[in-house]
C-alpha cells in the first residue's frame, strides 16, 4: 500500500500473529488510553486490531493527508465536491463554525429558514392538525425518519408518518387510518425532481383533497410551484447541502415538528459541537479523527469487506439504514478527485440493527463465520424507562458481545470454537438527547468526510445512482406496452411482467 496510506501493511504485517486478547494482555492500559470522550460521548477503541506503534502510524497518515487542514476547509465552505463545483456546508445549518464569508451567508439563509419553518410550526399546532405525512426519499427521508423515530416523546403533539419508496403499498400503509381532514403533507425533495416522491407526493396531494395543508421543502421553487404548493408554504433547500447532509436544514422540518422545534434546535446544538471538536482537537483526541483512521485501518490494512453498526437501543434501530446512505452513497467510489482510478479498496458494505435482536439474527456469522466483520456497538448509558433490570440486560449484552467477539473461547470441538480475534469499537452516550444524537451523526458525517480525504475521493457526489434511474424512465413506456427494450434479457423479463 502505498501513497498517502503507506506504512501501514508494515503495521499490519507485523501484527498478524497477534490476536486481540495478546494485544490487550500486553498492553492493559491501551483500556484507559484507547478511549476518549467529547462531551456526552464516549469512544472506546481498545476492541480494535491495532497497537500503539499501528496507531502511531495510523496518525502520521493522518498528518500526511492533513486531515485537520482538510476539517478546515470544509466548514470555510470550500469547494469539497469539485466534480459539481460546490462546497458542503452543512456545518453552516447547525452554527457558527467558521468565519468564512460564503459559510456566514449559508449560516444566514439557516437561520432565516429555521424562523420560517417555527412560523410554520406554530401555525400547524394552532389548528386542528394532528398527523403529518412527510414524503421523500434517501436524504429527503433517511435522516428525517431516523430522528424522529428515536426522539419523539410520547404524547407528542404531531404524529410523523414516512412514505419514500414508490411501491404504492407504502402510500396506501401510510395514509389508511389517517383522517385527511386532519393531516398535513410535506413533500420533500433537494430536486423536486425525483420520480418516487413526485409519484407519492401527487398520490398524497389528491388524498389531501384541500391542498392548503400541502407543505414543501426544495431548492427547485418552480417545480414546487408547477406541482401546486405555493411559495409561502414551501421551505428552502440549496446547493451546497447535499442531500444525506440534510436533516439539519428545512429537510428536518418533521423532526421539528415529531420532536418540537426547540428539540430540533438542540439536536442542531450538538451537531455543531461536533463539528467544533472534529475541527479543532488534536488529532490524537479527536474522535472523528480516530474514527475514519480506524476505518482505513480496517479496510486497507485487515482488508475488512464489510462494517456492521449495532445500536444497542431500539431507539436507534434505523441508524443503520441511515448510515447506509451516509457512509455508502458518500464512499462507494472508485475514482479519484482527479479523475484517476483509486489504488485502494474504499468502503465496505456497511449494514446491522439493533441488538438484542440482531443476536438472535445475524450474530452466529460475526462470531464464528469466515469472514472478520468490524462493528461499531453503540449504547446509551440512561434507560428513559422504568424497566431496570431490562436496561442491566441490554447493556450486559453490550458489553459481552464486544468481549466475546475479541476474546473467543477454545474448544477441542471445532463447532464450539469461538475464533475471537473480532474488531469493535464501543460508542456510549450518557443519554439519548437530541444533543448527543446531534453529536453522534455529525461525528459520523466527518469520519466519512475524512475517510474520503484519506482515499483521495469525492464524499459529496453520487453519479453512481444516476444510471439505474436513467434505464427505468427509459423503460417505463416499455411497462405499457409502447415500446420495446433493447436488451434481450430485459425484453424477455418484460413479456413475462406484462
Ligand atoms: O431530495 P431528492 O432530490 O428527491 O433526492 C433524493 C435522494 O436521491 C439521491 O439523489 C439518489 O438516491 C440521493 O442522493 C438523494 O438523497
Amino acid at each position: 500500500m502505498g501513497g498517502q496510506l503507506e506504512g501501514l501493511d508494515a503495521q499490519a504485517q507485523r501484527l498478524s500473529g497477534t490476536p486481540l486478547p495478546a494485544l490487550i494482555a500486553d498492553d492493559p492500559a491501551r483500556a484507559r488510553d484507547f478511549a476518549l470522550r467529547s462531551g456526552p460521548l464516549y469512544a472506546n477503541f481498545a476492541r480494535q486490531r491495532y497497537d500503539r506503534a499501528a496507531l502511531d502510524a495510523l496518525f502520521d497518515v493522518a498528518e500526511r493527508a492533513d486531515l485537520a487542514g482538510a476539517m478546515r476547509r470544509l466548514l470555510d465552505g470550500a469547494i469539497v465536491n469539485p466534480t459539481e463545483g460546490r462546497a458542503a456546508l452543512h456545518s453552516a445549518l447547525r452554527g457558527d463554525t467558521s468565519e468564512a464569508t460564503v459559510a456566514r451567508d449559508a449560516r444566514a439563509q439557516a437561520l432565516d429558514a429555521q424562523a420560517r419553518m417555527r412560523g410554520l410550526i406554530e401555525t400547524l399546532e394552532a389548528g386542528d392538525v394532528t398527523d403529518i405525512v412527510s414524503v421523500g426519499i434517501g436524504g429527503s427521508d433517511l435522516g428525517p425518519r431516523l430522528v424522529a423515530d428515536a426522539l419523539a416523546l410520547p404524547g407528542a403533539r404531531f404524529k410523523v408518518h414516512f412514505i419514500s419508496n414508490v411501491d404504492g403499498n407504502a402510500a396506501r400503509r401510510a395514509l389508511a387510518g389517517l383522517d385527511p381532514k386532519r393531516t398535513a403533507a410535506i413533500v420533500i425533495s433537494k430536486t423536486f425532481g425525483t420520480q418516487e416522491t413526485l409519484l407519492n407526493g401527487g398520490i398524497v396531494r389528491d388524498w389531501l383533497g384541500d391542498d392548503s395543508r400541502l407543505y414543501a421543502v426544495s431548492t427547485n421553487a418552480q417545480r414546487v410551484a408547477d406541482f401546486g404548493i405555493p411559495p409561502e408554504r414551501t421551505l428552502p433547500m440549496w446547493d451546497w447541502v447535499g442531500g444525506r447532509y440534510s436533516l439539519w436544514s428545512a429537510v428536518g422540518f418533521p423532526i421539528a415538528l415529531a420532536i418540537g422545534m426547540d428539540r430540533f434546535l438542540q439536536l442542531l446544538d450538538g451537531a455543531s459541537r461536533m463539528d467544533a471538536h472534529a475541527a479543532e482537537a488534536p488529532l490524537r483526541d479527536n474522535l472523528a479523527v480516530w474514527h475514519a483512521l480506524t476505518a482505513v485501518w480496517n479496510r486497507n490494512a485487515l482488508h475488512a469487506a464489510t462494517q456492521a453498526v449495532l445500536p444497542y437501543d431500539e431507539r436507534l434501530r434505523l441508524l443503520p439504514n441511515y448510515l447506509q446512505q451516509l457512509v455508502m452513497e458518500s464512499l462507494g467510489k472508485s475514482a479519484t478527485l482527479a479523475g484517476g482510478k483509486v489504488g485502494l479498496d474504499t468502503v465496505p458494505v456497511w449494514w446491522g440493527g439493533a441488538g438484542t435482536d440482531t443476536q438472535h439474527s445475524f450474530f452466529q456469522a460475526l462470531h464464528q463465520g469466515t469472514q472478520t466483520v468490524p462493528a461499531d456497538f453503540i449504547g446509551v448509558r440512561q434507560a428513559d424507562h422504568a424497566h431496570e433490570r431490562n436496561h442491566a440486560a441490554l447493556l450486559a449484552n453490550l458489553l459481552a458481545q464486544t468481549e466475546a467477539l475479541a476474546n473467543g473461547q477454545d474448544s477441542d470441538d471445532p463447532h464450539r470454537r469461538y475464533p475471537g480475534n473480532r474488531p469493535s469499537t464501543l460508542l456510549l452516550l450518557d443519554a439519548l438527547t437530541p444533543e448527543s444524537l446531534g453529536m453522534l451523526i455529525a461525528l459520523y458525517e466527518h469520519s466519512v468526510y475524512l475517510q474520503s480525504v484519506l482515499w483521495g475521493i469525492n464524499a459529496f457526489d453520487q453519479f453512481g445512482v444516476e444510471l439505474g434511474k436513467q434505464v427505468a424512465n427509459s423503460l417505463l413506456p416499455a411497462l405499457y406496452g409502447e415500446s420495446e427494450a433493447d436488451d434481450p434479457v430485459t425484453r424477455a423479463l418484460l413479456a413475462e411482467l406484462r
